[in-house]
């Protein structure tokens, strides 16, 4: 078997550069284009990130590890785990990924602990399994005749099918990975990388059978690959002694979010992910050749912690940042670079483990200077240590809770001041995001439209807004949010300590992305945000328009954030700059806040040892940013995703009046778990991923379900999710439907 390639990562970007992919999924799903044209397009960016990573130096380049939509999708095709609904859809694998007209798309959902999401396997009894090795062998050969040897990149099968709730089904699907693995031998390919982040999990024993069943199966087969099974996200704990007793040669350990394993791993090679593929600070060479010198095992390859699809591309592409923060950034290209040069320096020499952290930068060829050198920062080159000059750390209070009455005291408040009708019919903020309002900031960005040229634009659509809610006859309305490009990185560019980009895009879903700000220094809230448009939306009508923020575990978890304090310390910071926010709101005479809180569950760690300290922090941070509000001003949260269900207690911890939830999908099991709450509680009545329009009828029966299990003063209708990436057509059709079925049901219930 070939050893090894010295130097590697786990996966890269492949949203384009310029979101090349983003423009060409679109086009193809508007009819503007075609397959073939897409696929042009997919193969164009896969050359290209071939040709950059083999020009910067990478020995081991991945293959497969593009996607055109999701690379769980992409497992499911290859194990041919496609349900029948789907079979005669004229594109299969879209209609999976988002439906068609009578067509449910697959269920989405969170990637471990990031803001991308995958596409969850459904894999019922009916499901055949079958190999369809198409696309990973179709990029071997794409690849080689460039001139390039790649190493397909495969999700792992115990992760695939704990992923799909199916880990029964072991058996059969080992007999397409073993075949998976003949295909690419007789390809030739060396090594092939399968990926099984869920061992950072907490794994019950027969989950660890399973990964020792899969991998003494594929691992005792003739003619194959060399196997690389690749963790990341956290530690593999009790799992890494088990992969080691298999006959796989090499294990991929994260050792950003984990420490070096004392476990001797003499006889593997050990994939050291030792530049983080989670945050965009450059690596500490000093920290990086410690870690890899400590790793025992008979070989060590310099790698990234995961994939690099979690970071933008290039800090080149971004001259307009701060020097002093610039200097600190490395994005994916920049990160290859580290790999690379950590690769080139001599750290299995003996003795080097001994150097550990007083090796700097400078000894390493390709980290241009040493940390120290950094202008304007001093530090070990972490991102996140505090700039010279700027004030250190103003660490929080006591975190501050309960300072609101009981909620019965509030309700009684809140209803008098409010009189609102029984079911009150609301929205959960967006309304579509036209592209006028984008083209009108990218005008303003480029100078040829001016700030209140922009504003006045700004203000005519929430006139619009607030018409069209007036008119279909909504009990509470919104503004509609055009004044934000994204509901984090709106309040990133309004508050000190964080920086934002011009393309630094990372893939959500599909062809979605977000540019997660970056939080590098302390957060504070040099002036009011929100209140203005807010009041600017009240002062065009007499029905409550509620007020709209973003909670501080979500604006922390959808950004790259500083690593030298505690996450709390800095989501605290974010707290007191919500806190604000809704004190200016409510003096501003807005009588409803709502304050998201999507990414609650995301940061919840992955192992459940860490699990109560991180929510009591969470919740206490989100009561910080609340309890500034008096008794009569109603406090809603919204949370997207169903898979609440370990997070329940701190979702009713938050303690707000309403509480609007992801709900038509999953229905009877999240409503059985929230309606404890005792409080308000608005369970979305349709999806808006799709762009279907729901029927009355079906979202009247979605509310008498909700009826018949809480009492009927406390239910809210309201879609699933916020409206931005809808159409107006789609936005009108539905919401005019739902405001029927809650006129229906409130006339029955006489009210
Ligand atoms: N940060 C974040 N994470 C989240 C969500 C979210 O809303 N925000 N929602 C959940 C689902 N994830 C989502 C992620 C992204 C989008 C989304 O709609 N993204 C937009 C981009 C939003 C944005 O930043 N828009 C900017 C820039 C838009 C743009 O593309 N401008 C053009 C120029 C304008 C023109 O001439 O058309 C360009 O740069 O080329 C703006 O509106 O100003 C997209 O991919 O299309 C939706 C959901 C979970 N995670
Ligand atoms: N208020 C936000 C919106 O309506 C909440 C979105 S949660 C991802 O878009
Ligand atoms: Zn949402």
């Amino acid at each position: 078997m070939s050893s090894f390639p010295t130097s590697t990562v786990l996966g890269y970007p492949r949203i384009g550069p310029d979101r090349e992919l983003k423009r060409a999924l679109e086009a193809y799903w508007d009819g503007r284009s075609t397959r073939a044209e897409l696929e042009r397009v997919g193969a164009e960016l896969r050359a290209r990130t071939w040709r950059r990573l083999a020009e910067l130096g990478l020995e081991g380049l991945p293959s497969n590890t593009f996607s055109v939509y999701d690379q769980v999708l992409d497992t499911s095709v290859l194990l041919g785990a496609v349900p029948s609904r789907y079979r005669d859809a004229a594109d299969p694998y879209f209609a999976m990924a988002r439906g068609t007209e009578g067509r449910a798309p697959l269920r989405m959902t969170k990637w471990f602990d990031t803001n991308y999401h995958y596409l969850v396997p459904e894999i019922g009894p009916e499901t055949e399994f079958r190999l369809d090795a198409g696309k990973p062998l179709g990029e071997v050969r794409e690849a080689r005749a460039l001139g390039y040897e790649t190493r397909p990149v495969v999700l792992g099968p115990v992760t695939y099918l704990l992923l799909g709730s199916a880990l029964d089904r072991l058996d059969e699907v080992l007999g397409c990975y073993a075949e998976l693995l003949s295909a690419l031998a007789a390809e030739g390919v060396a090594w092939v990388q399968l990926d099984e982040p869920a061992l950072v999990g907490d794994r019950t024993a027969s989950e660890l059978a399973a990964v020792r069943t899969a991998y003494e199966r594929l691992g005792s087969m003739g003619a194959r690959p060399g196997l690389f099974v690749a963790s990341y996200f956290g530690s593999l704990g009790e799992a890494l002694p088990v992969l080691a007793g298999t006959p796989v040669e090499a294990i991929g350990l994260d050792l950003v979010r984990g420490p070096v394993p004392e476990t001797d791993l003499t006889g593997k090679t050990v994939v050291a992910g030792v530049v983080s593929g989670r945050d965009v600070w450059r690596t500490s060479p000093g920290r990086a050749l410690a870690a890899l010198a400590a790793v025992r095992a008979s070989r060590v390859v310099v790698s990234t912690s995961c994939s690099l699809q979690h970071v933008p591309y290039s800090v080149a592409a971004e001259p307009e940042l701060e020097p002093g923060v610039r200097a600190r950034l490395a994005f994916a290209e920049e990160k290859v670079a580290e790999v690379v040069a950590l690769a080139g320096a001599d750290f299995l020499s003996p003795g080097f483990e001994n150097a550990g952290y007083e090796v700097t930068g400078s000894e390493v060829a390709g980290f241009g200077g040493t940390d120290s050198e950094v202008a304007g920062f001093e530090g070990d080159g972490f991102g996140g240590d505090v700039p010279v000059g700027r004030p250190s750390v103003a660490l929080p209070g006591p975190v501050v809770a309960g300072e609101r009455s009981p909620y019965a005291v509030r309700a009684a408040a809140q209803a008098e001041h409010l009189s609102l009708p029984p079911l009150p019919v609301t929205t959960i903020g967006s309304f579509p995001q036209t592209g006028e309002l984008r083209a009108a900031r990218a005008a303003v960005a480029s100078g040829t439209l001016s700030q209140a040229g922009y504003e006045h634009r700004v203000e005519a659509e929430i006139e619009r807004v607030i018409r069209l809610q007036e008119r279909l006859g909504l009990d509470v309305l919104v503004h509609g949010e055009p004044e934000r490009n994204d509901m984090v990185q709106y309040f990133a560019e309004h508050l000190d300590g964080f920086a934002v980009t011009r393309l630094g895009w990372v893939q959500s879903y599909g062809s979605r992305c977000t540019r997660p700000p970056i939080l590098y220094g302390d957060v504070s809230r040099p002036s009011p945000i929100t209140a203005r448009w807010a009041a600017h939306a009240q002062s065009l009508t007499d029905k409550p328009v509620k007020g709209m923020l973003t909670g501080p575990v979500t604006i922390v978890a959808w950004s790259f954030v500083r690593d030298d304090l505690p996450l709390r310390d800095v989501v605290l910071q974010v707290a007191d700059a919500v806190r604000q926010e809704v004190r200016d709101l409510e003096a501003a005479g807005v009588s409803i806040i709502q304050v998201d809180e999507p990414a609650l569950r995301e940061l919840l760690p992955l192992r459940r040892a860490a699990q109560a300290d991180y929510l009591e922090w969470a919740v206490a941070a989100y009561r910080r940013a609340t309890s500034g509000a008096g008794d009569r001003t109603q406090i809603h949260t919204h949370l997207c995703y169903s898979d609440a269900d370990q997070i329940l207690d701190a979702i009713d911890g938050l303690d707000a009046d309403v509480t609007t939830i992801e709900s038509a999908r999953s229905g009877a099991r999240i409503l059985g778990a929230v309606s404890a709450f005792g409080r308000g509680l608005g369970p979305g009545v349709y999806d808006i991923h799709s762009p279907r329009v729901p029927s009355a009828e079906e979202v009247e029966s979605l509310v008498r379900r909700t009826v018949a299990a809480l009492p009927v003063e406390r239910v809210w209708v309201n879609p699933d999710c916020g409206l931005k990436t809808r159409t107006y057509e789609q936005v009108e059709a539905s919401l005019a439907n739902v405001v029927t079925a809650a006129r229906r049901l409130r006339d029955e219930l006489g009210a």
